[in-house]
């Protein structure tokens, strides 16, 4: 935490929808992270899940300035120091565990961990972190089940993902815990199959402008 380059809050306070990005070809990645830029979303959540996500995630560090990147899907240690050294300004992840939470801390860049109920949220803030993802929101409960989880804790702010659309991402935002919210349908993969970039900029400034 006292390394940390950024803070978490840093991150999170950027901007209020976060695509959580899945690459399944490389060459995807640089046009897709631009078309987002341009359309007005600059932190992007690139996932581990695919054979190509770290170069996928070196290739946008490199290319696209103007982003602010992060990993996403990093469940471990190994993976937190492969995409520290790669250049990622922050890491999320879906849960919560102590030997990521005691890396992280030790480390430069900020965890966004996921929580699902109170323990792992007092788990999280044992370790001094107070910005966490709230996964996967809209199975775990959604905006009532945020509400009530964070309520004995008026210090804590949350990234819900998980479930998440333009039709209830507003309701989020509203909460006062919330900062930002975590989505995929920011870039569906048919539209980077296509080629249509356009649309993922049309898809990003459409959230940002509902946003407001
Ligand atoms: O990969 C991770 O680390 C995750 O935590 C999963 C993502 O947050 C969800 O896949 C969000 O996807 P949607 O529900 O489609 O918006």
């Amino acid at each position: 935490m006292k390394n940390w380059k950024t803070s978490a809050e840093a991150i999170l306070t950027t901007g209020p929808v976060v695509p959580v990005i899945v690459v399944n070809k490389l060459e995807h990645a640089v046009p897709m992270a631009k078309a987002l830029v341009a359309g007005g979303v600059r932190v992007l959540e690139v996932t581990l899940r695919t054979p190509v996500a770290m170069d996928a995630l070196k290739a946008i560090i490199q290319e696209v300035p103007d982003a602010i990147v992060g990993a996403g899907t990093v469940i471990n240690p190994q993976q937190l120091a492969e995409v520290t050294a790669a250049g990622a300004q922050f890491v999320i992840s879906p849960g919560i565990t102590e030997p990521l939470l005691q890396a992280a801390t030790e480390g430069t860049v900020p965890l966004i961990p996921g929580i699902s109920t109170v323990s792992e949220l007092m788990t999280g803030m044992q370790y001094g972190l107070r910005e966490f993802k709230f996964f996967p929101a809209e199975a775990n409960g959604g905006v009532k089940a945020l509400q009530a989880i964070g309520g004995p804790f008026p210090q804590v702010r949350f990234c819900p993902t998980g479930g998440i659309s333009p039709a209830n991402y507003r309701d989020y935002l509203a909460l006062k815990s919330v900062l930002c919210i975590g989505g995929s349908w920011l870039v569906p993969n048919d539209a980077l199959e296509a080629g249509d970039y356009q649309r993922i900029t049309e898809l990003a400034r459409e959230a940002v402008a509902g946003a407001r």
